[in-house]
């Protein structure tokens, strides 16, 4: 079990909320407006210290409060745990663990990782690299202890050296210095990157198509390969000569024009590119086969529990397709919050398993359902 209790304090349209939740399956249904989706997003603002609907955090706060707080009670590594976070209007937040402040607001994430699902999420294929690479770099957090260190180096060495370039400042010794620097922390990162998409996340999603039937939806994803395609500098560390050319190469371009930050992680089938030939419906179900294969890798590498936050189980597919989505979830292991408009949504999750909680929400307000109000 991951979460046992939510306690929520003026989130959005949320005035106070306390929970119990079952392990498995969280359902959250009510009309649009109810503040089903702020639930979920109070949850992810715990885990990741922001949200994923807006980079206003001072928004999150009920129009009519001076603050919110968000707690669990969870379960991870087989303690039990009480982890909350807070924000007052002025910006000033706090992150407490078993009653002790935290001083990074990221170690929440750590103890308490949260992947999320929106109708949304599918344009992950369709938009910016960015958003695949955030993707790699979630389960690397999770399962490589010494990457986010290497990725900060990566990180701080690129700003560095990015805010010289756009300025038109620092001379060749200096940038010489720095890319020597960026080159080591760009191979590192490129190194647990190539490793965790070929050795972790290609076996976990290969083993999840297989259990896919065989059937016309799922053929594009057979035989599937991923691919990580990055930038790698192209020379000799040793040589200056390599360097300065790329140094020159950049300073045109005012960006380091090489390394992670240009990476993508790309689709592949019989060696073509297949994101183009995905379907919306197709493009759902890879989606969801990414999320439960990083879900399943972080148990069985760092044995950590997940908990999924599913926005709206994807409408506009055929009942098979919802099915084998609603199977991948529960093969993923992880607790599961699911909003929906109808509580239809309960029953279908109810035909995979028994553990299933049902709550209504209304006004901001949540109150959980009992079985003669679910099967009447
Ligand atoms: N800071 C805030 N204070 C008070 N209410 C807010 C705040 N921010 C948003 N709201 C309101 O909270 C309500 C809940 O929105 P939410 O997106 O959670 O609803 P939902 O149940 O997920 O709806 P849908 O089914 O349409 O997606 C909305 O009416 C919204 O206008």
């Amino acid at each position: 079990m991951l979460v046992q209790k939510v306690n929520v304090v003026g989130f959005r349209n949320i005035s106070t909320v306390a929970i119990e939740t079952d392990k498995n399956v969280n359902v959250f249904f009510g009309e649009n407006g109810s503040g089903k989706t702020s639930l979920l997003e109070s949850l992810f603002f715990l885990s990741r210290a922001k949200s994923f609907r807006t980079n206003k955090r001072g928004g999150l706060i009920n129009i009519e409060g001076d603050y919110l707080a968000v707690a669990v009670s969870l379960e991870q590594e087989s303690k039990l745990h009480k982890l909350g976070l807070d924000l007052d209007k002025t910006g000033k937040s706090r992150l407490k663990l078993n009653g002790d402040i935290l001083n990074r607001l990221s170690e929440g994430s750590r103890l308490f990782p949260v992947q999320l699902i929106t109708p949304e999420s599918f344009d992950v294929f369709f938009g910016s690299p960015k958003a695949r690479r955030s993707f790699l770099d979630f389960g690397l957090f999770h399962v490589e202890h010494e990457y986010q260190n290497l990725w900060s180096n990566f990180q701080k060495a690129q700003k560095q050296i990015n805010v010289l370039l756009r300025a038109n400042k620092g001379n060749t010794k200096e940038l010489l210095f720095w890319y020597r620097g960026l080159i080591e922390a760009a191979k590192k990162v490129e190194f647990y990157r190539q490793r965790f998409v070929t050795e972790l996340l290609q076996v976990e999603l290969t083993e999840l198509v297989d259990t896919l039937s065989n059937d016309s939806r799922t053929s594009l994803l057979e035989s599937l390969t991923l691919n990580y395609k990055t930038k790698v500098f192209d020379g000799e560390v040793e040589s200056d000569n390599d360097i300065l050319r790329q140094i020159e190469k950049d300073i045109r371009y005012k960006q380091v024009g090489f390394g992670p930050s240009k990476a993508d992680l790309q689709f592949v089938q019989n060696g073509t590119d297949m994101t183009s030939m995905l379907s919306r419906g197709q493009s759902k179900m890879l989606f969801y086969l990414l999320e439960v294969a990083i879900v399943k890798l972080v148990k069985r590498v760092a044995n950590k529990n997940m908990l999924l936050l599913v926005d709206d189980l994807p409408s506009e597919v055929d009942e098979v397709t919802r099915d084998t989505m609603l199977r991948l979830l529960m093969q993923s292991g992880a607790q599961i919050f699911v909003t929906g408009i109808e509580r239809k949504i309960a029953k279908e999750f109810m035909k995979h398993t028994n553990s299933v909680n049902v709550f209504h929400v209304e006004h901001g307000t949540i109150k959980p359902e009992n079985m003669e109000q679910l099967c009447p």
